[in-house]
Formats: C-alpha cells, sequence, structure tokens
C-alpha cells in the first residue's frame, strides 16, 4: 500500500472559527469539505509544503512560527494510506481567497459536522473543538 504524506492545516479566525475548503469538481473527493494543504514534494519540508500550499490555494502568506501542530489523521483509502498532519494557524498576511477550491467556509467549530468530509478527516473534529471550545 502506497503511503501519501499529506500536510493540512486549520486556519482559525479572530471568532474562533475554522476554514474548510470544498474539492472542486473533476478531483478525487470532489465536493467534500477538507483543510487547505496537499502533498509533501520531494526535498520539501512540510511545513515548507504547507506555506506554498497555503500561498497556492488561498493567496495568503503564513510565517513558519504561525504553525502549531495539533494532531494528525492515519487512514487506510481503497488505493492509498493517507498520514496527514494537521496544524492550526491563527495569524497570516493576505486576504483568504478560494484559488483552487469550489468555496470556502468559516465553520464554528460546533457546526464542523455539518460539512461533509474525507473520511480521513472526521476523527480530526473533536481535536479542533476540543482546541475552541
Ligand atoms: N488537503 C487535504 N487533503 C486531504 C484532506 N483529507 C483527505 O483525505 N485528503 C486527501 C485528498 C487527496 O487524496 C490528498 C491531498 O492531496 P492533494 O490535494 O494534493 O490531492 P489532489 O486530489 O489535488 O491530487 P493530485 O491531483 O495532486 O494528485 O489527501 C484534507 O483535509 N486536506
Amino acid at each position: 500500500m502506497k503511503l501519501v504524506l499529506v500536510v493540512a492545516c486549520a486556519l482559525i479566525d479572530a471568532d474562533g472559527r475554522v476554514l474548510l475548503a470544498q474539492r472542486p469538481a473533476g478531483k478525487a473527493m470532489a465536493g467534500l469539505w477538507e483543510f487547505p494543504g496537499g502533498k509533501v514534494e520531494a526535498g520539501e519540508r512540510p511545513e515548507e509544503t504547507l506555506i506554498r500550499e497555503l500561498h497556492e490555494e488561498l493567496g495568503i502568506a503564513v510565517k513558519e512560527p504561525c504553525l502549531a501542530p495539533l494532531t494528525f489523521a492515519s487512514h487506510a483509502y481503497a488505493d492509498f494510506h493517507l498520514l496527514m498532519p494537521l496544524f492550526v494557524c491563527r495569524r497570516w498576511d493576505g486576504i483568504v481567497a478560494a484559488r483552487e477550491h469550489a468555496a470556502l467556509a468559516w465553520v464554528r467549530p460546533n457546526k464542523l459536522r455539518d460539512y461533509p468530509m474525507p473520511e480521513a478527516d472526521i476523527p480530526l473534529i473533536p481535536h479542533l473543538t476540543g482546541l475552541l471550545l
């Protein structure tokens, strides 16, 4: 089974809401709401990947000290095993905008379950509600 390392981030705004991003049509898991991020490429540290992805996907600039590790997902999909560290970030420069996703939503922690997510993400929710509620 192929092990895929993806790094993701829960952006948290001043009201304690979490940013979810909807995967676009045409991709695997289209329509599901995920945490921004992506696959770690050869030669990258995970933090570098995340800073790059947050810029590409959302148009924001994040500094590495503003990324705090929260938890991780380890999930067996049918065709690969996903290992996904989840960081939280409360400070960034720029205005969040959907450059690659179908939509964005700022979601209160007690509403996260209203947004269909990839299977791997479900166990992450209590970690966020524990942090924020
Ligand atoms: N970014 C992100 N990916 C997630 C989450 N949950 C989850 O299962 N994934 C999966 C979806 C993809 O298979 C993979 C993320 O890689 P990606 O965003 O670079 O993948 P992609 O579908 O664009 O694939 P590709 O075209 O680059 O091959 O991890 C999540 O919360 N955030």
